[in-house]
Parts: C-alpha cells; structure tokens; sequence
C-alpha cells in the first residue's frame, strides 16, 4: 500500500481562507476586528521564527496583531503586569505567551494568568478542566488542527482504535480528549508503554507526538491506518541539518493508508488554528454565533 500524503500546507491554507472570510464579514457587519496579542519573552531563534509567522498570518487574514517582544531577564512581575492589561483591554481577543519560556519564568503561573476566554492556546487549567469533562473551552492548537485534518480524512471518526503516543499537557493529553470526544476508542502510550509496536499496530488512527526521531517505524504501524505525525525534530544527517518527524516516514508510509509529512503536515495547521481560535474568541467575546467548522 502507499499511502495518500495528507498536505497540511493546503489544508492549513483552506483552513486560513476561511477564518479570513468571517474576519471580513465581521469587519463589514458588525464593525467588529479581531485582535491577538502574542508575547515573545526572549532570543529563542525557533520562537522567534513561530511569532514572525504568527504576526504575518494574523495580519494576512485581517486581524489586528499585537506583538510584544520582551528581554529575556523580564521579570515574572512585569510579564504579569502586561498580561494583567492585555486581559483588560477590549482590542485584544486572544493572548498567546510563545513557549518555552527562560528558566527563571513559572510557565504555568504564567499561562493561569491569561483570561481563560482569551487563552487561545487552549493551556489555561480551566481550558484543560473544560475539555476533559466535554464542556466547551478553547482547545489547544496543534491537537485541533489533527482533529480537522481526520476529520476530513475519514468523516466520522466513531468506534476507531486511536493510538496517542506521547503524554504532553500541550498534545498528548488534548489530542487523547479530542478522539474521545469523537468517539474513538482512546489509548495514551509513551516511551515506557510495555510492546509499544504491539499497542501502535492495533491503531486506525495512530498519532505520534512524542518527541523522539522517527522513533514510529513501519512495522509498528497497522496496514491502512492514518498516521499523523506531530513530531519536529532537528537531527543531523550525512553532515546535513534535517527536520524530521516522531514517524519513520519512508517505512511507515509504504504501510499506512493515509500519513501526514514533515515538513508540510501538522505544524502548519498550528498557526491556522491559532487564527481560528482568535476568531471563535472574539465571537463568544460579541455573543455572536461560532464559525462552523473552525473549532472542535
Ligand atoms: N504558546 C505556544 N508555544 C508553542 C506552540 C504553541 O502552539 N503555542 N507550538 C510550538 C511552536 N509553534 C508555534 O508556536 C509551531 C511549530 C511548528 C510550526 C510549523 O509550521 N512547522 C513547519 C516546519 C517549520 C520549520 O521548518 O521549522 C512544519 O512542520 O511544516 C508552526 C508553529 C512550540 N511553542
């Protein structure tokens, strides 16, 4: 079998056409503009990069984008102070703090002090309470932008094996609600789960997103399941730098019915669903209806 590649760029560009479309008819109904507030603490070259993209996408599609770049010796204080006014200020629909912070900032105090309607990362406590128990939250990015791509890949998702490997707070543990919340018949395994291979290979819907090379290989991986691969890793390779996913491409695609590349598949749907959770935020902020489709 080989498998169809699932283009994420593609989709993450549809997915960008449409919250650009409601961002429009807002502007034009209703006088109303989204806005999002991105926090940069720091000189992390890859953060760097992510917020540029974040900034360039969030103007691309119409909204207002505030960026905040701040030294990385910012103390906890005034991190929570700008929060503090970002929370209030009317303009601002959502607030992303880009992760990881320096060592010396408390992440989670940090991210607990973002306005749960606001937190469009979806990681505020009260987000991830809400998910778990099937109420409506705001879900982190990079599990909904999985959830959009099966979703389209296969209809219904009900009564599938779904396989998570990793237990991130951030992917993990959201994607695992999100398949549950679909229906699927959810297991978390990770690096110390006994017969890995064994438990991957009884997956329809495999997702890897445990931060280790190409550590899902082939053999591991059910005949016609659809892989997705949340993994982005810089490795080294004949001398060359290389970004990798958590999935053995080659070996896994010749097996797989339906895989998602890197480059190219989950991380772009990343930004694209930030966009559309700043939109669903500004629409539950204006009491009006959800887009259909943009969210979980
Ligand atoms: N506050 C947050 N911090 C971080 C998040 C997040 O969702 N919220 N996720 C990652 C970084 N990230 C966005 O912030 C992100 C990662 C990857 C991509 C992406 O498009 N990747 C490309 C490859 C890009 C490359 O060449 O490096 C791909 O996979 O095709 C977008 C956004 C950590 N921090």
């Amino acid at each position: 079998m080989v498998a169809k590649v699932i283009d994420g760029k593609a989709f993450a560009a549809n997915v960008r056409g449409q919250v650009a479309g409601h961002v429009a008819k807002l502007k034009a109904d209703k006088g109303i503009t989204p806005g999002l507030a991105v926090v940069l603490v720091g000189e992390d070259p890859a953060s760097k990069v992510y917020v540029k993209n974040k900034h360039a996408s969030t103007i691309e599609v119409g909204m207002e984008s505030f960026e905040h770049r701040l030294p990385a010796e910012t103390s906890e204080a005034d991190l929570l102070a700008l929060i503090h006014r970002l929370n209030g200020d009317p303009a601002v629909h959502g607030i992303l703090v880009q992760l990881p912070l320096p060592k010396h900032l408390d992440s989670e105090l940090i991210i607990n002090s973002i306005d749960p309607a606001k937190d469009v990362d979806g990681f505020h406590i009260s987000n991830v309470g809400l998910l778990g128990t099937g109420q409506k939250s705001m879900v982190p990015c990079t599990p909904l932008g999985c959830l959009m791509m099966l979703r389209d890949h296969h209809g219904s998702l009900a009564g599938m094996n779904a396989v998570v490997v990793g237990r991130s707070n951030i992917v993990g543990k959201p994607m695992a609600q999100l398949l549950l919340g679909d229906s699927c018949t959810v297991t978390i395994a990770h690096s110390r789960t006994k017969d890995l291979a064994e438990v991957c290979k009884r997956a329809d819907i495999l997702v890897a997103a445990v931060g280790r090379p190409e550590m899902i290989t082939g053999d591991m991986v059910k005949p016609g399941a659809t892989v997705i691969d949340v993994g982005i890793n810089r490795i080294e390779r004949d001398g060359k730098a290389k970004l990798v996913g958590d999935v053995h491409y080659d070996s896994a695609a010749a097996v797989a019915g339906a895989i998602t590349p890197v480059p190219g598949g989950v991380g772009p749907m990343t930004i694209a669903c930030l966009l559309a959770n700043t939109l669903t935020a500004c629409c539950r902020a204006n009491g009006l209806p959800e887009p259909k489709g943009l969210t979980a």
